[in-house]
Order: structure tokens, then sequence, then C-alpha cells
């Protein structure tokens, strides 16, 4: 059994207190929870309508046979038709959840999320719609060169991820083309993760290279047990990585996730589980441009800086804490040496942060 399931011991007919009823002893159906035999699992990608979702292995218990992972399609239940289901989402599934070819499992419920990324507005779209539910990671893709790496690009992600509460992590690929030294630095006070990723071989103008199996491994593990999104400018070498993270020598058991990709729209996030278990899953977000910060309360911001947080308290009434906002009590704050001896760094680059937010030209 998930774990993600809903306890249901609480309508057990034991502990219903017992009543007579002409109707025999079975609870009257709206007594009952609805889809009480549903089971869990998590959206991969969205397409016109139909989702795809991967459905973890489950272990053989005495009274279930257990199943193999598998991916299995599945539309919302009418009552579902203007819930917003994304890649990411946990959904509750009934009907014929078997998964093979031309099958379809209905989606009833759709279990609370812990966190929502939501695109920016753009052109094709004045509203910011949530595009992966529940990441608790943000990998901020970028390359040392080819493209240029531009820190107010990686400055409005991390707003984006510090504003959804999500932990940001910086990836920074090409390191046989530039040193990533002086962008590592610029990011110094901002206590930010950071990896590097490189080709096995940087002297070979091999067209797709093979990656550094040693970086690799570094990032797999910062990404298991994690559902992580990942977002970057076009030609940074996303696919590259993805491709080493997830193909075929690091394939998740006979879980195909190359069939996951081949469903893929552009259009929408795709995630791809990392393990059997479903608990680790890296959700690609392509042709998305940015992650909307709406309007970010800078105060969320601060939050993210703990050894400024508490300074805020005694700002005035809508401070943006930015180094012209009249009477900001972080100046006060550092200077009188709260904030250690990093403090006016870690309250430079805060501001930076707050500043960079408003900027809007993300990508190209
Ligand atoms: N020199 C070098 N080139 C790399 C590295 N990683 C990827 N590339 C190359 O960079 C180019 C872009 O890589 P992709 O993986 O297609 O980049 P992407 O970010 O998916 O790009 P889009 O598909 O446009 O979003 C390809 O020619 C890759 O071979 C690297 O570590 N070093
Ligand atoms: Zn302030």
């Amino acid at each position: 059994m998930s774990r993600y399931r809903i306890d249901y011991s609480r309508y057990d007919e034991s502990s219903v207190p017992k009543r007579p009823s002409k109707h025999g002893t079975r609870p009257r159906t709206k007594d009952r929870p609805a889809h009480e035999d549903a089971i869990t699992g998590r959206v991969t990608t969205v397409d016109r309508g139909r989702y795809t979702i991967y459905l973890a292995a489950q272990r053989k218990t005495k009274k279930t046979p257990g199943t193999k992972a598998r991916y299995i399609t599945a539309m919302r239940a009418r009552e579902m038709r203007n819930t917003s289901i994304v890649p990411g989402d946990l959904v509750d599934l009934v009907g014929d959840t078997s998964g093979e070819e031309g099958t379809l499992a209905r989606i009833v419920r759709l279990q609370p999320r812990e966190t929502v990324l939501r695109r920016s507005a753009d052109d094709t779209d004045a509203y910011e719609r949530v595009v992966v539910a529940n990441a608790d990671t943000l990998i901020i893709v970028v390359a040392a060169a080819n493209p240029e790496p531009r820190t107010g690009f990686i400055d409005r992600a991390m707003v984006a991820a510090f504003d959804a509460g999500i932990t940001p992590v910086l990836c920074i690929t090409k390191t046989d083309l530039a040193d990533p030294t002086e962008l590592i630095a610029h990011y110094n006070h901002l206590d930010l993760e950071i990896f590097t990723i490189g080709p096995l071989n940087p002297d070979s103008d091999d067209v797709s290279p093979i990656l550094r199996p040693a970086d690799l491994d570094a990032l797999q593990e910062r990404l298991a047990g994690h559902i992580s999104a990942l977002i970057g400018p076009s030609g940074v070498g996303k696919s590259t990585l993805l491709n080493a993270l997830t193909g075929a020598d690091r394939a998740v058991g006979h879980v195909n996730v190359v069939t996951g990709r081949g469903r893929h729209t552009s259009s929408s996030a795709l995630g791809i589980p990392l393990n059997q278990a479903g608990t680790s899953m890296l959700i690609d977000t392509p042709g998305i441009r940015s992650f909307g910060m709406g309007l970010v309360d800078p105060d969320t911001v601060v939050a993210a800086f703990e050894d400024l947080a508490e300074a805020i308290a005694n700002c005035p009434r809508g401070c943006t804490h930015t180094a012209d906002s009249p009477g900001c009590a972080l100046d006060a704050w550092v200077a009188a040496g709260h904030a250690g001896e990093a403090g006016p760094q870690r309250l430079a680059s805060l501001r930076r942060l707050l500043t960079n937010r408003l900027e809007t030209d993300d990508f190209e």
C-alpha cells in the first residue's frame, strides 16, 4: 500500500456505532468513502486531456499480489472536469489501471499539493498557470559558456523558488568551455548548492559529449528522494544532462523512460521517474521561459536568509527592503554585526535578488 493512501480505518464498519437498520449492516452509500479501492500515482505528463501517470512498484503482501512499476494513461472523472492537474501531482485512480495498451483509467481525486510552480504570464497566456506541482527542488541549469550564463536569470529563478517554498540548486554545464569559478563566486554569499557538469573528454569535438560520471553521480545523489523541477535556457545542454541522468545505462529497471518522452508535447512539463518507488522524479519544463513570480512579497525572499530574516520585524510597514527603502532595518542589523562578518555581502546579494526579480528579459 502506498503511503499516500488515505487512512480509511476510521470508516471501518466496526468503528461505526451500530444502529439497527432495515437495510442491513452495510453503511448507506453516502456514508461510505467514494472509491475506496483507488490507487495513487504521480502524473508525468499531460497531453490533450490524457494524463500519463507513473505507478510505483508495490511489494507483495499477504493480501495483495504485488505489482510492477508502470505507466498508465488516464482521464479525469466527470466530477474532476474543472480541476487542473499537472506533472508532479499525486492523483487517485480507479478503473483499468493495468497500463495495458488501449486501457484508460479514471482520476477521481487530486491530492493536496505541497508546492506549485507557475509559468509566468507571456504572449500566449495572460495568466500564471501552475505547470509543476509538488517539486521540493528547483534545478537551475546554465552553461559556463555558449550560451553565456546570465545571473539575472539565475537570480529570478531563485526568487521564484523561494517564493514557492522550493530549494534552488544551480547546475553549471559545459565546464570545458569556460572556467565557472567567477560565476560560482557570484553566489558565494547565497548558500546556493552548486553542481558543475562537464564532458568526460573535454578535448573531443564530439557533438554529443559523454558527461563525466563523477559529476553525474554527485547530482544523482542530490536528486534521490526528491521531486525536482528543471529549468534552463535553450542550448545549455539540458537534454544531454537529462539523457545522462535517466538514459539507458541508468534506466529505472524496466520502466521505459523513452516512452514517457516519446509521448511528450513541448507545451507541458515532463516528469521522469528516477527510481522504481517513484519517490525521485525529475520534471523537465521545456518551452517554459520563466517561472512566475507574480507579486512576490519581498518578505518571502528575505525569509530564505535565516541570518537576516529576524531584522525585518523592525522595518516600516510595506518596506521593500531595497537599498533605497527608507528606514529598512536590514542596514542597522548588519551594521550591528547580527549577520556576522559576511553580513554586508549577504545583504548585498539579497538586495540584488530583490532588484533583479523585477526585470523581465528572461530567455533569448
Ligand atoms: N562543449 C560541451 N558541449 C556540450 C556539453 N553538454 C552538451 N553540449 C552540447 O551543447 C549542445 C546543446 O545541447 P542540448 O543537450 O541539446 O541542449 P538543450 O539545453 O537541451 O537545448 P534545447 O534542446 O535547445 O533546449 C549540443 O550540441 C551538445 O552536444 C558539454 O558539457 N560541453
Ligand atoms: Zn526593510
